[in-house]
Order: C-alpha cells, then sequence, then structure tokens
C-alpha cells in the first residue's frame, strides 16, 4: 500500500529565523491573541482535534473572533475518526461542529469505515500486536490524507505544556519536518484554567469527563485516571500500564511511514515466500 501524497512536500511558509522571531513574539501571549495571530498571518489553516476540552475551548474562542469581526468563515475541523472512538467522542464532533457552523472534515483509517472493516481488513486487536501499524492506520495516514486532500498547510492542535511528557516542551509554533505548522493556543494554559473556560462559556463537552475521564481517546486505550495517583497528569489514563504517552499524530511523519511500508513490506515477502 502506497500511502505518498503531496502532504510529503509540505512548503514552510516561514524561515527557521522568521519562526524563532514569531514565538518570542507570542510567548506568554493569551490563546486568543494567538489563534487572532495564526487567523491574520497563516494560509491554509485548519483545526485538528478530537474535540477534547481544549481544542473544544479553541473552537469556541475562534468563533467568537469571527463573530467579533462580522466573519462568516470559520476554521475548518479535522477529525480522524479511528473507528475505536468511544460513541460519545463521535457524536460531540457532529454537535460541536453544528454548534458553530464549523466545516467537518471526517476521515477514516484506509480503505474502511466502519470498525468491523477495520477489523477483517487489518486484524484483530492490531494495537496489541502491532501498535505502531496501528497509530500510522488510525491517525497518521489519515491526517496525511487529510492534509494532501485538503491543502492543509498548518493546523491549531490542543496540545498543551501542562500535559507533561515530550509536550512540556512545546513551542508555540512548530514546523515539523514535512513542513506542516503546527499552532498550540493554548499552550500556556493548565487544565483547571481550560475546564474554567468552558464552564464560564457554556461550551458542550465530552458526557464523559462528568464520570471523571480527563483525557479521552480510543475505548481500548483510555482508562479512568488512578484515584489513588491525585497528582498523577491528567493524561495518566491513556495507555496505563505502557511508556506510550503519544498517538503518533505528533511523533515524525517520515519515521512513522518508512516503518509502516517496511513492516507492509516484510509481510508481503513472508506471504509469497510461504506460497512457494
Ligand atoms: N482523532 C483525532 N482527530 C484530530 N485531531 C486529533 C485526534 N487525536 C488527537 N488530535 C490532536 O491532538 C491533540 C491532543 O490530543 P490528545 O491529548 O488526546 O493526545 S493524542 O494525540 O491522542 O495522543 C488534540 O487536541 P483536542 O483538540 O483538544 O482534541 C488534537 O489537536
Amino acid at each position: 500500500m502506497s500511502q505518498a501524497g503531496p502532504s510529503d512536500d509540505l512548503r514552510p511558509q516561514f524561515t527557521s529565523e522568521e519562526l524563532q522571531k514569531i514565538n518570542a513574539e507570542l510567548d506568554g501571549k493569551s490563546p486568543q491573541d494567538i489563534l487572532r495571530w495564526a487567523v491574520d498571518n497563516v494560509r491554509g489553516l485548519y483545526q485538528t482535534t478530537a474535540f477534547g476540552l481544549t481544542g473544544l475551548a479553541a473552537l469556541d474562542m475562534l468563533s467568537k473572533i469571527s463573530l467579533e469581526r462580522n466573519e462568516t468563515h470559520l476554521v475548518p475541523l479535522i477529525f480522524l475518526d479511528t473507528l475505536h472512538h468511544f460513541p460519545q467522542s463521535v457524536e460531540l464532533s457532529q454537535t460541536a461542529a453544528d454548534n458553530y457552523l464549523a466545516p467537518l472534515h471526517t476521515y477514516t483509517p484506509p480503505g474502511v469505515s466502519t470498525q468491523a472493516e477495520f477489523t477483517a481488513k487489518y486484524g484483530d486487536k492490531l494495537w496489541e500486536s502491532d501498535e505502531a501499524s496501528y497509530d500510522y492506520l488510525v491517525k497518521v495516514e489519515p491526517a496525511a490524507r487529510a492534509y494532501a486532500e485538503l491543502g492543509v498547510k498548518a493546523v491549531i492542535t490542543g496540545r498543551r505544556r501542562s500535559q507533561g511528557a515530550d509536550r512540556a516542551e512545546l513551542r508555540v509554533v512548530e514546523v515539523d519536518e514535512r513542513g506542516l505548522i503546527k499552532i498550540n493556543p493554548l499552550i500556556f494554559w493548565s487544565f483547571k484554567e481550560v475546564k474554567d473556560y468552558i464552564d464560564k462559556e457554556g461550551v458542550p463537552y465530552n458526557p464523559l469527563l462528568d464520570q471523571g475521564y480527563r483525557s479521552i481517546g480510543d475505548v481500548h486505550s483510555t482508562a479512568l485516571p488512578d484515584p489513588s495517583q491525585a497528582d498523577a497528569g491528567e493524561r495518566s489514563g491513556r495507555w496505563q500500564g505502557k511508556s506510550k504517552t503519544e498517538c503518533g499524530l505528533h511523533s515524525n511523519y517520515f519515521e512513522m511511514k518508512q516503518r509502516f511500508e517496511q513492516k507492509q513490506a516484510g509481510e508481503e515477502a513472508s506471504a509469497v515466500e510461504g506460497k512457494a
């Protein structure tokens, strides 16, 4: 399966010197100021979101920025439906987009649109037998396909420094190895600041949050945070018992793609040998 596409060749909009200057200017700024900067200065801008609290806050802020400017255009949304989300998360993707009248682009893994089709095509519990291929198929490839098909040059993400692990070192604006710009408008906020904003502005959110979940991904890799570990991070319910902290979406694209393609080639070669 070849996953090549124009997204492999995104052209950077900023030189590294410009990027350094932009980050110095945006350091410590409010999410709204960062979002205003993004809307005014970045072309091909989308919001990639799983409709976590951070993404919902950004969506609400973007909608208010549009209103204050009397604009009808809202930054379009990209949702990568892994086909293994909680039903509440999938439902929220539609209700949030409808609520804000934001264009929503939903992408599923290559060649499938239901969980049963995914299992039939790629195997049962692929996340257990081959986690890297699972991540590639449900997040990395669909995102690259979305970027190529939609002409995405930049994405707003819901990552924040206070989420810890790799995210502690985030910059406001990053350019990835493909030249894709990633903007992290709520980078300086804590979980409490985000939740306070959501409550104050009455932003509808995933009902699972009220059951104690704090970070929500796939059903099979999301658990309630351990109540005995009160100071564990907000993402401690993700991939519990594993050292993994990221789903691949924010990892090096070329490395993920190469690993997947090598694995595929190896499996195809073994299948041919097996038949011979
Ligand atoms: N399925 C899907 N579709 C589109 N975009 C997605 C997806 N999963 C993660 N993201 C983007 O990554 C942000 C952080 O998500 P998480 O903290 O849940 O971590 S992880 O990416 O799943 O590892 C997340 O922030 P939110 O907008 O708050 O959801 C998004 O910007």
